[in-house]
């Protein structure tokens, strides 16, 4: 996913032999957490409307009335740029501090760990916590009416799965991150807390958008982006790559070509459509290419 410097030949075999061990170490750790971790705040783990903020809900409203268009959209939403990056409000404090107690706790338990990716050292991937199926699943369908709106050429109208994960700055831990696009049609950045300075995220040369607590930042994923370091205090935020299988069953995002399937466990890499419903996905697919 990064954009970053030359790779050799080896390395890049290495690379895939690591890829594609992941997805069975994923159900290894989901299978011990669901048996051994205890939550602390079990509640967070099924989107309830007291979670958003006022704002969102009536955000939402308006995409699900009739005649809802762009123009109306965009007058409740900040924009950035002609890039196509939005600002809105998502959740309540009272939700963040919950959510981000829940993945201190975590942090902090001696249950093993996956990490976001391979620019991230700390942070959770949230499906081994067991928050696809109630929280970010839901989440993601609430989203798409707007989506649908502001993203419709990538699928906006049919995001149908996602990887969603927690990342976190702090000093002398991660800093900053360097340059990249992401693994998705449409990514949702929230940031969650705590008390920080900097650490702004930033696209492409000029554009820098600020982290504001309890907002989400909406941006195509294809977009170049990082995040500048943090000078001072903690920063937690979280990640939902959301995918189109309708879209990137064309083109793979990743390596830019018909992709090759191979069957995956869970959401796998976004390709196949999941089953609708509150049933988990068998097998859906990834790129073997990407
Ligand atoms: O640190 C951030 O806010 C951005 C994280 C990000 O872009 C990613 O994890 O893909
Ligand atoms: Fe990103």
């Amino acid at each position: 996913m990064s954009t970053g410097a030359a790779w050799s030949q080896g390395m890049i075999e290495a690379e895939v032999q690591r890829r594609k061990q992941l997805p069975q170490q994923s159900v290894e750790r989901r299978a011990i957490i669901s048996k051994c971790y205890k939550p602390k705040h079990p509640e967070v783990y099924t989107l309830q409307d007291s979670f958003l903020a006022p704002e969102f809900l009536e955000i939402e409203r308006f995409c699900t009335s009739p005649g809802a268009d762009l123009q109306g959209l965009l007058s409740y939403l900040e924009s950035f740029s002609d890039k196509r990056i939005y600002r809105l409000p998502v959740f309540t404090e009272q939700f963040c501090q919950a959510l981000l107690d829940e993945l201190e706790n975590f942090e902090h338990s001696d249950m093993p760990k996956g990490r976001p990716n391979t620019m991230n050292n700390y942070g959770v991937l949230l499906s081994e916590l067991g928050m696809d199926e109630r929280l970010l699943t839901p989440l993601r369908e609430r989203l798409r009416p707007l989506t649908a709106l502001l993203y419709p050429e990538l699928g906006g109208a049919c995001l149908d799965s996602h990887r969603a994960f927690a990342v976190k700055y702090a000093l002398h831990q991660d800093l900053d991150l360097s340059s990249h696009y992401d693994n998705a049609e449409v990514t949702l950045n929230v940031s969650l807390g705590k008390e920080f300075t900097e650490g702004n995220l930033y696209f492409g040369e000029f554009n820098e958008v600020e982290h504001v607590w309890g907002r989400g930042l909406l941006h195509r994923g294809g977009q170049i982006h990082g995040a500048l370091p943090i000078a001072s205090g903690e920063r937690w935020n979280l990640i939902v790559w959301m995918r189109a299988s309708a879209v990137r069953n064309r083109l793979c995002p990743m390596c830019r070509r018909k992709p090759e399937l191979v069957p995956a466990e869970g959401f796998g890499d976004g390709f196949t459509e999941p089953p609708q419903g509150e049933e988990q996905p068998e097998t859906v697919s990834v790129c073997a290419l990407g």
